[in-house]
């Protein structure tokens, strides 16, 4: 891969003369020529999944730099493999070519298991014609293959409950072998809207038997090409809510317009890359049903080779979402004709709107509007959707409201007047829907408050996540803290990782995916991931430091309990937050007393146990100040930085320093290895001694611990009755970790 090779070629060089023999020499080659190909999940542990965000690696490469230049030297470019596989291939051009130039779905992680009960005639259909030009055997195995499986289905189809489905008011219908299947469950009957059988077989096989709220309010106004406004809790489904409109609006598009039409039918922009391929795979996940040709949903984003990128809008995807800031970058290169395709795209939509027009964060999108033109003058539909909109952002948006109370104030008219004039909407009165009013954070979220020293949040922190061993997010507020922290919660022995903005993008995708893959881990992140974020089963949000703003409190509380799921959200506070910053935030996200005074439960802390772990937490700190004073390695060069971003490889700080010629590590002091050695073994002992009960309790097992926060009784979940059996094995030695 990218980052093994480029750490290869660079420990070579410095190790000697490369061996000579049957190598070819290496030569410059252009990073788009570069023999890029895509990265396996697989090596990150990953079995399951069989791509990587779309992320591409290539090996034997080396950079160097010439004239302040990246330049990359291979000894083999795209070009000469491709070459080489024409030679290789039989002359006759064999279906299986042809159905390689096929645009590959996009693939990536947030991938989940197929579903059993479903069947993709199509994918069948199709598969069977590769084979019959292979040989008749084939042809007839593949028949039988087919055979099995239509029978197979129709067992499945009995005992599931799965029943047929035609399009509605289509007469040849009646004539046709090929039907879809979808489960006996399923309900999506909205007023004057009929699904096409492909959406709702994907619905059936995603097991949404019936719409959320905003979904059923929402898909009707879409579908009739209304501009909307849509706002509903965190962990509703939203995406799916504009999503699905966006594909059954392709499907009649592409029935009506022959020959087919050569311009996304919509560009969504999300504000950080990890919802941008959330989305993308969300979307994938209905649009795979359908019975297209070309390209489908693809996700543009910084981090990701460039140029790759590019070729992904060549190909005329139906689909394009994307981050901003890398979207102009592509726009802002191109021709005009290629920018051109955009202003005749049917839909835009801003998930996570209030973000993305937020001063600060709009210039990009702006200028984006300006090169593909805005609704009002193309005609087009906007869609702006964010489970938060009349808060921070009527604050920060209008100048004109200088009252404290203004956010809390602004009427669904004023957030209108405020979205119209950045977007300027084709129709003049847009349909605002807000499906939950007199909603803040999600219902299913029990939000709770544990009072600690501004000193002591570490041990706090620890102390409740050793409690209640879950997949946690732990929000902070600055990136330093999650360098900090990561290690000293690792330090503990707990199973912690980190994202924040200064990370390069695979190693902020790697870590969400091993955050998903262990369902007792910790994610240390900033608010990169207090957005959207759709991670299934999230228990506990921990808001280490208190959020600078009420919308951004209800999005990081809204990444547990979705999609009907409790959750439970944990502020830490120390006294001078509660004194000054938690009741502006209280008075801003309830709007009644009795919900201020009551909305936030006191979470128990049972002290003994608590204090029994502070050798612990002064160990594990020594160690991490040693680690961290120790590996620091200053800043890396801005340039080489986006460069490597660009490439999508991963350098290690060896060889940053190396091409930079950066020596400010050699000038370090050595790290006192002895010290460390013996902390370490201090710590291992501390974590050795019985303290008590860390670990006994699961929120999702024997301690519900959203009920318990709800009823006043966090402590009982190490102190109650409910546990006095369990408590009283509690002081024995606890297993050894093999
Ligand atoms: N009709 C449905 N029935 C059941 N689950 C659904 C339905 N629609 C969407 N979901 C699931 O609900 C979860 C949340 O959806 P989504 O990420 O779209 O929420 P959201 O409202 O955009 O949240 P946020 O405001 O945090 O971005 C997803 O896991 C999605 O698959």
């Amino acid at each position: 891969m990218a980052g093994k090779a480029l750490k290869r070629k660079l420990s070579s060089k410095s190790n000697g003369p490369q061996k000579s023999g049957l190598k070819k020499a290496k030569k410059t080659v252009a990073l788009d020529n570069l023999a890029w190909k895509s990265v396996d999940v697989a090596d990150g542990g990953l079995d399951d999944f069989e791509g990587f965000y779309g992320l591409e690696e290539v090996d034997g490469v080396s950079v160097e730099v010439e004239n302040g230049t990246l330049k990359f030297k291979a000894a083999e470019s795209k070009e000469d493999t491709e070459n080489e596989e024409k030679e290789k291939a039989p002359t006759n051009g064999s279906a299986k070519n042809k159905a390689s130039e096929k645009v590959a779905p996009y693939v990536s992680p947030f991938a989940e298991e197929e579903e059993d009960d479903y069947e993709d005639s199509d994918s069948e259909e199709n598969q069977g014609e590769e084979e019959e030009e292979e040989g008749e055997s084939e042809i007839d195995e593949s028949k039988e293959s087919k055979n099995k499986t239509a029978k197979g289905a129709e067992n499945k189809k009995k005992s599931s409950g799965l029943v047929s489905l035609k399009t509605p008011g289509n007469p040849f219908d009646l004539l046709e072998e090929t039907e879809s299947e979808v489960s006996a469950e399923l309900d999506w009957s909205l007023p004057d809207t009929t699904l096409s059988s492909s959406i709702l077989t994907a619905l059936s096989a995603l097991k949404f038997y019936k719409p959320t709220d905003i979904q059923a309010q929402v898909i009707p106004e879409i579908l009739t090409d209304s501009d909307v406004i849509g706002k509903a809790a965190t962990g509703s489904g939203k995406t799916l809510a504009y999503g699905i409109p966006i594909i059954e609006k392709h499907i009649r598009l592409s029935e009506s317009i022959k020959p087919a039409k050569k311009w996304p039918t919509a560009l969504i922009f999300g504000p950080t890359r990890e919802l941008v391929h959330q989305i993308t795979k969300h979307l994938e996940q209905v649009w795979k049903y359908g019975n297209f040709t070309g390209s489908g949903v693809v996700a543009i984003t910084g981090g990701l080779a460039i140029q790759k990128q590019r070729r992904l809008i060549d190909n005329n995807p139906a689909i394009i979402v994307a981050t901003p800031g890398r979207f102009l970058e592509i726009l802002t290169e191109a021709t005009s004709e290629f920018r051109d395709q955009f202003k005749k795209c049917e839909t835009l939509v801003l998930d996570e709107a209030d973000r993305l027009i937020q001063e600060g964060h709009f210039q990009e999108l702006e200028k984006i509007l300006d090169l593909i033109g805005r609704g009002r003058r193309t005609r087009r539909q906007t869609l702006v959707f964010s489970a938060t909109f009349q808060r921070d952002l009527m604050k920060k948006l209008d100048s004109k409201r200088t009252s404290s109370n203004a956010g809390r104030q602004a009427s669904n008219a004023g957030a209108l007047k405020i979205l119209n004039e950045k977007l300027e909407f084709k129709d003049k009165n847009p349909v605002f829907i807000d499906s939950n009013p007199a909603e803040s954070v999600a219902r299913s979220v029990v939000e709770s408050i544990m009072e600690c020293g501004a000193m002591e949040k570490d041990l706090y922190l620890y102390y409740f996540l050793l409690t209640y061993p879950a997949r946690s997010i732990v929000f902070v507020n600055s990136i330093d803290t999650v360098k900090r922290l990561v290690p000293f919660l690792k330090e503990l022995g707990l199973p912690s990782l980190g994202l924040h903005s200064d990370m390069i993008q695979k190693q902020r995708l790697r870590s969400l995916e091993r955050f998903k893959a262990n369902d007792k881990s910790i994610l240390v992140a900033t608010d990169v991931a207090a957005r959207g974020l759709d991670i299934p089963l999230i228990d506990h949000v921990v808001h280490y430091h208190l959020p600078r703003t009420a919308d951004m409190y209800i999005h990081r509380s809204g990444r547990t309990a979705r999609a009907g799921n409790e959750g439970v959200s944990l502020l830490l506070c120390s006294p001078d937050e509660a004194s000054g910053p938690l009741i502006k935030l209280k008075r801003a996200l309830y709007k009644d007393n009795a919900t201020n005074k009551t909305a936030m439960k006191t979470f128990e802390v049972e002290y003994d146990f608590l204090n029994r772990l502070k050798p612990r937490i002064t160990l594990a700190k020594q160690i991490s100040d040693t680690v961290n004073q120790s590996t620091h390695k200053g800043k890396t060069d801005a340039w080489l930085k986006k460069a490597v971003e660009d490439l999508g490889v991963d350098l290690s700080d060896d060889e940053i320093e190396n091409i930079t010629g950066d020596r400010r590590k050699k000038n370090k002091p050595e790290q006192p290895k002895g010290d460390l050695r013996s902390l370490r073994a201090q710590l291992q002992s501390e974590l050795q001694r019985p303290v008590g009960h860390a670990g006994k309790y699961l929120t999702r097992g024997t301690v519900n611990l959203a009920q318990m926060v709800t009823s006043g009784k966090s402590h009982q979940a190490f102190l109650g009755k409910e546990q006095t059996s369990a408590l009283e094995s509690l002081n024995t030695k606890p297993k050894s970790k093999k």
